[in-house]
């Protein structure tokens, strides 16, 4: 048997791939084996008279599609299988993701759903019609005017609509088409039940399926990558090494150390792939940062991206103190100034090609707004006359079918401010399109998350250079989002520090949680290390650097000793053993003196006393003199990190610069003074998502000067990786018992 490929399907399916075979390409029928269509393309197995197949039907056509017929080699058989395998694992992933949803629509109430903003309760239906995106209803509050409440709920996502009870089986699902502040705009495949129509519905969050699709659209546009992008694309699938061509010869930022150099040349020679492998604080963002610097300086058009908003925040602020110019795709995580200013929509508001659209705009609403005194074409007056029939009879001043003249005038008169106001309203798109572009060309860089890089403003970008940071905690389809607009790609990453979440097991266990980065860094030698670290004092780092890199960390001499008292701090004597500036780690162990909580409707954990205690500390910093801005605390848990907010909002009058943040948001981070509350503190000995090695890793090489660990040792110390932690700080830094 020998397999075909067919490349350039529509909607033809295998009866008309049988018959286009048996009738021009004069196959017996028996000769053909199994066929499988997937999406444009299919794989036929033939027995005798394949080269007689291929001579009569290569760019000819196969029911309505002209296509094209091969022989399927070996690459392209590697390239389906990779394809195949991994829309699998995204597709199990996506199942996993609606079925969080389900689980937490059968036990949130319908108000704490809509609190938590995954939900909109009170809405009622209307058919908008039928378009390309299928049968499109518009749904908005059944109190007309109120405004919808603020979710999470976007263009593009799954969407289920249902009336009393959301966990019935036939709810029909659809996709967003349409988010404004008073409606949300779904498409169905199929016609959706008449219930919809009527009001007391209820919407709900069922996947984030933007992302999922974007995964699968890069998946499914590797087979016919062409040029740069196929050698890439054959380097992700196994089927060609890495290229290890001599380091540029380029003068690169001399106060980078000689690996970090050495770094930058090799990842800028590449023709392919590079990747920037080391331990916490050893610059590899650093690195990359210059390697960005460095492509846009010989002309190379860049994008950055990270798998979070936070990790993309830090690409923008840290380019932006570089100089580049950048622009920011999507919504940062933090609002400061400085990142809101390069975000593509803050870049808009100074375009005065957007100016334009936006009074195109204005001008079509005014042009609505006078509809409103006419008569609409409606079924009731319209009487089956034609758009032009009733401009013909308003010329004439003439009646017909019982409207009168003056209807009829008004009817022509609404219908020419429609025309009009269409026109402007396409005037609109196509001056924000022009706006949006305009931007795009003069930045430097374009900076988005790895989803966001698939989004529609950057559709037709092609960039020379992409440099993904943070890249071991990106799942590797969440990766080709961004490489399948590249030409060569840089990556940093640690495979030590905290992989990807990934929520399906079977998919974990079957790759979906090996990264691009790691397997790559595994298969090949494409990669530069860095061993020297520049954030920690080497008693915060030593502990990292013995249970996780075999000790293999230096730090260097400019911040192996450095301590609080260089930034001249005062302590207040009440928690002196513990914030002691001169003191780089400090143990606070609670020994079950603050047990920890679960609130009602929340699988998270959170520990009061371990909130109040980091407060008062964080509060006895900033009495001490420290900017607020250089303290982060971090927890593992996200209803730790509210409660400590409460805490820190009642004790300190302005905390907007104090960073509180979950270990995994703040991957990537750093500051002067880091406070980690650790939480679990239990009779059971239960850890839950503590037991990560790589999350405490994390935690613990946040901070430069000073890193407070809060926790109940005897809680904790039943993860493997707390184990040895207290006798650790007692020989190298402090451990002070609550009690
Ligand atoms: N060659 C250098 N000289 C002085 N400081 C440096 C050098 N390289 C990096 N740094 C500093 O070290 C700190 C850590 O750097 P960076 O954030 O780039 O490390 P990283 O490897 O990306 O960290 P993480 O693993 O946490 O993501 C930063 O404060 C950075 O400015």
């Amino acid at each position: 048997m020998t397999e075909l490929v067919i490349r350039g399907l529509g909607s033809e399916g295998p009866g008309d791939i049988v018959g286009a075979f048996v009738n021009e390409g004069g196959v017996d029928p028996d000769a053909i084996g199994e066929i499988e269509v997937d999406g444009s393309e299919a794989v036929v197995e033939v027995g005798d008279g394949a080269e007689r197949v291929i001579d009569h039907l290569d760019g000819g056509r196969i029911g309505r599609s002209e296509v094209e017929l091969a022989v399927l080699d070996e690459r392209t058989r590697a390239v389906r299988e990779y394809v195949e395998e991994y829309s699998g694992l995204v597709e199990r992933e996506r199942q996993a993701e609606i079925e969080r949803h389900e689980r937490e629509i059968r036990t949130l109430s319908a108000r704490e759903r809509e609190e938590a903003g995954r939900a909109i309760t009170r809405l009622s239906g209307r058919e908008e019609g039928e378009s390309l995106a299928g049968y499109e209803m518009k749904f908005t509050r059944s109190h007309s005017g109120e405004p919808l409440p603020e979710t999470s709920i976007s263009v593009g996502d799954l969407v289920m609509l249902s009336k009393q009870d959301p966990t019935r089986d036939d709810n029909p699902t659809g996709t967003v088409t349409q988010v404004t502040n008073y409606s949300v705009t779904v498409a169905f495949d199929q016609r959706p039940p008449g219930f919809l129509s009527g009001t007391g519905l209820r919407m709900d969050l069922y996947a984030n399926d933007i992302t999922f699709q974007r995964m699968l659209d890069a998946l499914e546009s590797l087979p016919t990558a062409e040029g740069a992008l196929a050698d890439l694309r054959d380097v992700i699938v196994g089927l060609e090494e890495p290229d290890d061509l001599a380091p540029v010869d380029r003068e690169v930022d001399d106060s980078l150390n000689q690996s970090q150099q050495m770094a930058v040349r090799r990842a800028l020679a590449t023709d392919d792939l590079h990747l920037i492998h080391g331990p916490p604080g050893t610059g590899k963002t650093t690195t990359a940062i210059e390697a960005i610097r460095q492509s846009v300086e010989r002309g190379d058009s860049v994008l950055a991206t990270a798998p979070s908003n936070t990790a993309v925040d830090n690409l923008v602020e840290r380019l932006h103190e570089k100089g580049v110019d950048v622009v920011r795709v999507g919504n940062p995580a933090r609002v400061t100034p400085a990142l809101r200013d390069r975000t593509l929509d803050s870049l808009l508001e100074d375009s005065e090609t957007y100016q334009r659209s936006r009074d195109c705009r204005e001008e079509a609403f005014e042009l609505l707004d006078q509809q409103e005194y006419l008569t609409a074409p409606s079924g009731r007056w319209r009487r089956g006359l034609s758009d032009e029939r009733i401009r013909e009879l308003a010329d004439q001043g003439r009646g017909s079918r019982g409207v009168p003249p003056e209807r009829i005038e008004e009817m022509a008169s609404w219908l020419d401010l429609q025309a009009e106001a269409d026109e402007l309203f396409e005037r609109a798109d196509e001056l924000e399109n022009q706006a949006i572009e305009e931007i795009l060309d003069a930045a430097e860089v374009v900076c988005a998350t790895n989803s966001t890089a698939g989004s529609d403003v950057l559709a037709d970008r092609r960039f020379d250079t992409l440099v993904i940071d943070e890249a071991t905690q990106a799942t590797e389809p969440s990766c080709l989002i961004p490489i399948v607009r590249s030409r060569r790609v840089i990556m940093a990453g640690d495979h030590r520090q905290l992989p990807p979440t990934v929520q399906s097991e079977r998919a974990a266990r079957e790759g979906l949680s090996e990264t691009l980065f790691e397997r790559l860094a595994d298969q090949y030698d494409c990669r530069s290390v860095l061993r020297t670290q520049y954030r920690m004092h080497e008693r915060i780092m030593g502990f990292s650097s013995e249970r996780f890199y075999d000790g293999q960390i230096r730090a260097d001499e400019s911040v192996a000793e450095h301590t609080l008292p260089d930034l001249d701090t005062e302590v207040s004597p009440e928690y002196e053993p513990i914030v002691d500036p001169a003191a780089p780690l400090v143990y606070v162990d609670t020994q079950g003196d603050a047990p920890e909580r679960q609130r009602a409707d929340s699988t998270s954990r959170e520990n009061p006393g371990e909130a109040s205690l980091v407060a008062d500390l964080v509060a006895a910093y900033v009495e001490t003199g420290i900017d607020p801005a250089e303290i982060a605390v971090i927890s593992p848990y996200d209803d730790q990190t509210d409660l400590i907010e409460d805490e820190l909002d009642a004790r300190l009058s302005a905390t907007a610069d104090l960073e509180v943040d979950t270990v995994d948001g703040f991957q990537g981070r750093e500051k002067e003074v880091v406070l980690v509350s650790l939480v679990r503190s239990n009779d059971r000995g239960s850890v839950g998502f503590l037991d990560e090695p790589r999350r405490f890793n994390v935690a613990l090489t946040r901070a430069r000067r000073k890193a407070i660990v809060v926790g109940d040792s005897e809680t904790v110390t039943a993860a493997p990786v707390y184990e040895d932690f207290p006798e650790y700080v007692r020989d190298r830094g402090r451990v002070v018992p609550t009690q």
